[in-house]
């Protein structure tokens, strides 16, 4: 089982190779892990992934897969090479789809003699709030969809979920405690919510007991990247 000692991921979310190698080189001895998601993958795919892999640090392949079990299957047996760290799903691709991941997940690291990724849900993107759950026919308030997606997880064999800071405490109420919960949505006092919706500080988050933060533009867009995480580093550190 993957561990990580620092709590904060960085998302590299670019599709120029050139800034996230520079961006990971900046960042690899101050944050505890990369995320490498959909922007980054789409434009470099595995290569870029191993080019980032090189800086020998833990990994969080972000590529919410959402099919059928045999094609999410076939898909987490694929990735699976990269020696992720954490890997996503949408819960809302439903048990069977979450089952057939994470029994794929552990036997392709058993052959591959790898540590096994943690396989984490995603419930209600950070980009959505009440109206949007709404618009989209889903009744309830973001905290019954995230509890109820997150014990649907559990229950499928998944090591955590992802949630907005605002449905950790809800989340914690209803899963065991080895649940992980991986948080975005994540801005520093005085910064941009840009396209976020739920969103709290670092500080907010692990207190209310996230396991890992994932942050992106309030790193990577910063005039002083390293200055930026390190500052949240040091405002999450005494908790
Ligand atoms: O799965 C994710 O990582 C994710 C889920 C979610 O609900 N919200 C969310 O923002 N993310 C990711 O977390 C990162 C947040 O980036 P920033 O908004 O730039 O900090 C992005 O890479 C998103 O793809």
């Amino acid at each position: 089982m993957q561990r990580f000692t620092n709590p904060l991921f960085c998302a590299l979310d670019t599709g120029d190779l050139a800034q996230a190698i520079h961006l990971a080189d900046s960042l690899k001895d101050v944050v505890g892990g990369f995320k490498l998601g959909l922007e980054f993958f789409c434009a470099h795919g595995p290569h870029g992934v191993e080019e980032i892999a090189r800086r020998d640090i833990p990994l969080f392949i972000d590529l919410k897969f959402h099919d059928i079990p045999n094609t999410v299957a076939g898909a987490v047996r694929s990735v699976m090479r990269l020696n992720p760290a954490i890997l996503t799903v949408h819960a809302a691709g439903g048990a069977d789809m979450m089952r057939a991941a994470a029994d794929t997940a552990a036997d392709e690291a058993s052959r591959l003699g790898i540590k096994v990724p943690w396989i984490v849900g995603v419930t209600v993107l950070t980009s959505l709030d009440a109206g949007d759950l709404d618009v989209l026919g889903i009744e309830g308030s973001t905290h019954k969809v995230v509890a109820r997606l997150a014990r649907l997880a559990e229950k499928s064999g998944l090591d955590g979920v992802v949630c907005a800071p605002h449905e950790i405490s809800t989340t914690r109420s209803v899963a065991g405690r080895h649940l992980k919960l991986v948080v975005p949505g994540i801005r520093p006092r005085g910064s941009d919510s840009d396209d976020q919706k739920r969103v709290m500080t670092p500080k907010e988050a692990i207190e209310n007991g996230a396991t890992v933060i994932i942050v992106g533009r309030p790193i990577t867009r910063a005039s002083d990247p390293v200055g930026a995480a390190r500052s949240i580093v040091n405002s999450i550190s005494d908790l």
